[in-house]
């Protein structure tokens, strides 16, 4: 067959990489290796980065993305991503793969390790090498502590650096997610002095039923006000906090219409969507459409 790397001959659906939020975040210690132990619930929701691929026998792996300018092919996790798949498994061909970059970068909503971890899982299927999603993971998790759980695919509570998973099912409501303009760096924020490292470890179940907070929310409300604005505006309509260690604010709403009247509302100088809660996540759901 003869080969392309023209993206617009290609006929598959896209791949979906969805956005995850933490529903609640609790930083409960740090490790000798400077990381810190959390507990938090990840859900996912139907806003997504999407990728493509274009298998080649050639050994090249190249990236056509619109973040170049921000973000170098060096660094950037989907190259990783694939180089990490290829080096494990000895694979001889190669990708062409495009990312259409919907998600915010720096938002709290992991675009960065869902792509990631839609690369793993995408191209090995597409080049058959059967790794075992538990072994994708371990390549994954070494490019970011978020990645297994987008491998796996389920809404997860999740201990250590957030890849010790246990599949649940928290209520999928609907979600009003504002983007504060302001970029949030993970290391910063873990690096801090004043960010709270001691919450008690408590068991799933009571985590579960308790009220729901994020203990990075007080550090990134007084380092950044639009944080802090999008949030003072937020819960005026639905319960609201931040997802992972920012810069994204959420609003939980039962109903679709609910979210959507709040957005009409925002104001001119806030960005913000509506997306709905997902247990399995739309990578998971493609995956299962070969
Ligand atoms: C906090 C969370 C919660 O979901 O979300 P984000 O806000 O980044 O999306 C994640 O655990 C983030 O995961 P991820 O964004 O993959 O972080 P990494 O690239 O692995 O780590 C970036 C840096 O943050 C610090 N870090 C990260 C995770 C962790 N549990 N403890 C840490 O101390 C480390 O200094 C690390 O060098
Ligand atoms: N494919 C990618 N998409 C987004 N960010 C990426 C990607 N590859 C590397 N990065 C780097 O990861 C950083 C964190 O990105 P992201 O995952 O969007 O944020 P967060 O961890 O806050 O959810 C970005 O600022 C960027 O430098």
């Amino acid at each position: 067959m003869k080969s392309t790397n023209s993206r617009k001959l290609m006929t598959s659906p896209s791949w979906p990489a969805p956005a995850k939020l933490n529903l609640f975040l609790h930083v409960t210690g740090q490790r000798d290796d400077g990381y810190h132990e959390l507990q938090t619930l990840f859900q996912f929701i139907d806003h997504c980065d999407y990728l493509d691929f274009h298998i080649t026998n050639t050994s090249d792996l190249i990236l056509h993305s619109t973040i170049s300018d921000s973000v170098a092919d060096s660094d950037n996790l989907i190259l990783k991503a694939a180089k990490s798949l290829k080096r494990y498994t000895q694979y001889e061909g190669g990708a062409h793969i495009w990312l259409d970059k919907l998600l915010p970068m720096g938002g709290g909503l992991g675009g960065g390790s869902s792509d990631a971890a839609t690369t793993l899982v995408a191209l090995n299927a597409l080049w058959k090498t059967n790794v075992p999603p538990s072994k994708l993971a371990e390549i994954g998790l070494a490019l970011g502590a978020d990645v297994p759980v987008f491998i796996n695919g389920l809404s997860a509570f999740a201990e250590g650096v957030g890849d010790k998973l246990i599949a649940v099912q928290p209520t999928e409501l609907w979600y009003l997610v504002i983007v504060p303009d302001v970029h949030v760096s993970t290391k910063d924020i873990f690096q801090h002095p004043d960010l709270p490292r001691n919450t008690p470890k408590l068991d799933m179940s009571r985590l579960m039923t308790q009220q729901w907070s994020n203990d990075c929310q007080k550090l990134v409300t007084t380092k950044h006000p639009q944080v802090a604005n999008a949030l003072s505006w937020l819960v005026e309509y639905a319960p609201s906090r931040m997802t992972g260690t920012g810069a994204c604010v959420f609003g939980e709403f039962t109903h679709s219409q609910q979210a959507l009247d709040a957005l009409a509302k925002l104001p001119a100088d806030m960005r913000g969507f509506v997306a709905k809660g997902m247990n399995k996540s739309p990578l998971a759901i493609r995956l299962e459409q070969l």
